[in-house]
């Protein structure tokens, strides 16, 4: 029987589920093969769609093809599909589920009880260091740090549930986005405030996107060919929540995120960085208890509107980025220069971090990887430093999970990493799934 991992990236505005299958060939294999990718996005800016690609299958099938989704034998793909009323990412898990289960082209999923492992990411993870496998006690901690995600702890754990509830057999992992960044050395994580309380109450720069950066140090390493021990990268992951890391010697030296994905950059309903006293002036009620508290997560009025009222849908009133970058209205127009002038901040504060030995400037994420216009304006505002856009490769990126888009003969590179964060948890899981079976550890939860 395939020994099948599901992935499940659940972001602030969609949820992406890959489907793998542990080398049959080579059962040491750290590289699963890649069955489907299934991702609704869209969940902030209505109606979310689905994007579904069903790769082509290694070996024959025995039964007769009746997919409902085209030849089973053959590759499919389907992008835009609407999907109806979906906001949540516990509603779009379910329906992808139901999506891959219906799909008879991917006979590998019509047992459930082949899906062996569910690979969770989940934003906060305080102070874990590495992945964990879901238990009561993992669980709850989890539970306790939802008050520092707002956006992501909550709807990650009901995910976890939901596994629990439909795929009863198999084992969840946790893989926490914060963990890549516990190399951030005191002096950038402290936050200048009584210490005591600090560490009372553990309030400090966590940082945040972390699988992601793994997932870019790996590829970029090898598309440098060098080790990932020696590389220097600025890397930025834009999309729905945008960061920037620092990555010294293959680790985060420093991130744009802090004690909550709040802090740094705007994202799409986030303000990023602001005064702190800034809130106490917009409105008298910051400190009130915010009306989507529950028992499980209490936040303020002040983290409502700063995390879910606020970025580019207060500023444009669309969440969309591709949108914000070609509309070409003056508040759209605004919010671009307001992206780009925080980005160009990081950007040169890192290239000082990294005392200008710097190996490539790497754009990620859906608007790192999709918006071009938004790579040349930062890359023309950081020429000075010495990056150079080649606007024809910038305009039409190569296939390939690493691509130059940097003009040849320029000082310092620049790249675009097509980042993974499903596969960068079910590789976690090939190679860590020996230290689990041997602790006995079974990954089930009863849900809280
Ligand atoms: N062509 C495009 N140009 C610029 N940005 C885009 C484009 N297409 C999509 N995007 C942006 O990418 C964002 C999604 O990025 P992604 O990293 O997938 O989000 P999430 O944070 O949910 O994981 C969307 O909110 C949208 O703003
Ligand atoms: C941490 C974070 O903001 O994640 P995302 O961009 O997926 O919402
Ligand atoms: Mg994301």
């Amino acid at each position: 029987m395939p020994e099948i991992i599901l992935s499940i990236n659940a972001g602030s505005s969609s949820v992406k589920v890959s489907v793998y299958k542990a080398s049959t060939t080579d059962p040491s294999s750290r590289n699963p093969v890649l069955l489907a990718e299934a991702q609704i996005e869209g969940l902030t800016a209505p109606p979310a769609t689905l994007k579904y690609e069903r790769q082509k299958q290694d070996s024959p099938l025995d039964s007769p093809s009746h997919s409902f989704a085209g030849k089973s034998k053959e590759p499919f793909k389907i992008k835009g599909k609407k999907v109806g009323d979906i906001t949540s990412q516990e509603d779009a898990f379910k329906w992808i589920l139901d999506w891959l289960k219906k799909d008879d082209g991917l006979p590998e999923l019509q047992d459930i009880e082949d899906i062996r492992y569910t690979c969770h990411r989940v934003v906060h993870g305080g102070d874990y260091p590495r992945s964990q496998v879901v238990d009561e006690d993992t669980y709850h901690h989890i539970e306790t740090l939802s008050d520092l995600a707002p956006l992501h702890n909550a709807p990650a754990l009901s995910i976890i549930r939901a596994v629990t509830k439909h795929l009863p057999h198999a084992t969840n992992v946790a893989y926490f986005d914060s963990s890549f960044h516990a190399t951030i050395p005191p002096h950038i994580h402290t936050y200048p405030i009584d210490q005591e309380i600090a560490k009372t109450n553990q309030l400090r720069k966590y940082g945040f996107h972390g699988i992601s950066y793994k997932f870019i140090v790996n590829a970029v390493a090898d598309h440098l060919s060098k080790p990932k021990s020696s590389l220097n990268i600025i890397a930025l992951h834009l999309g729905s929540g945008a960061s920037a890391c620092c990555i010294k010697a293959g680790q985060s030296l420093d991130t744009s995120m802090g004690l909550t994905p709040l802090a740094g950059l705007p994202g799409a309903t986030r303000s990023g960085s602001i005064d702190p006293s800034l809130v106490f002036h917009f409105t008298h009620e910051a400190g009130m208890p915010s009306s989507s508290s529950s028992t499980s997560m209490r936040i303020t009025r002040a983290e409502e509107i700063l995390n879910k009222q606020s970025g580019w849908k207060s500023l444009t009133g669309t969440t969309d980025f591709g949108e914000i970058s070609s509309r070409g209205t003056p508040e759209c127009e605004l919010a671009f220069a307001i992206f780009v002038d925080r980005v160009l901040g990081y950007v040169a504060s890192y290239f000082v971090k990294l005392g200008g030995e710097v190996d490539a400037l790497v754009f990620s994420g859906g608007i790192g990887e999709r918006g071009f216009r938004l790579r040349k304006s930062v890359v023309e505002g950081v020429r000075c430093l010495g990056f150079e856009i080649d606007e024809k490769r910038n305009e039409s990126i190569e296939e390939g999970v690493v691509v130059d888009v940097g003009k040849e003969g320029a000082r310092f590179r620049t790249l675009v990493c097509r980042t993974d964060e499903q596969l960068q948890m079910a590789r976690g899981v090939l190679e860590e799934r020996g230290r689990w079976e041997e602790a006995g550890e079974s990954g089930k939860v009863g849900g809280g």
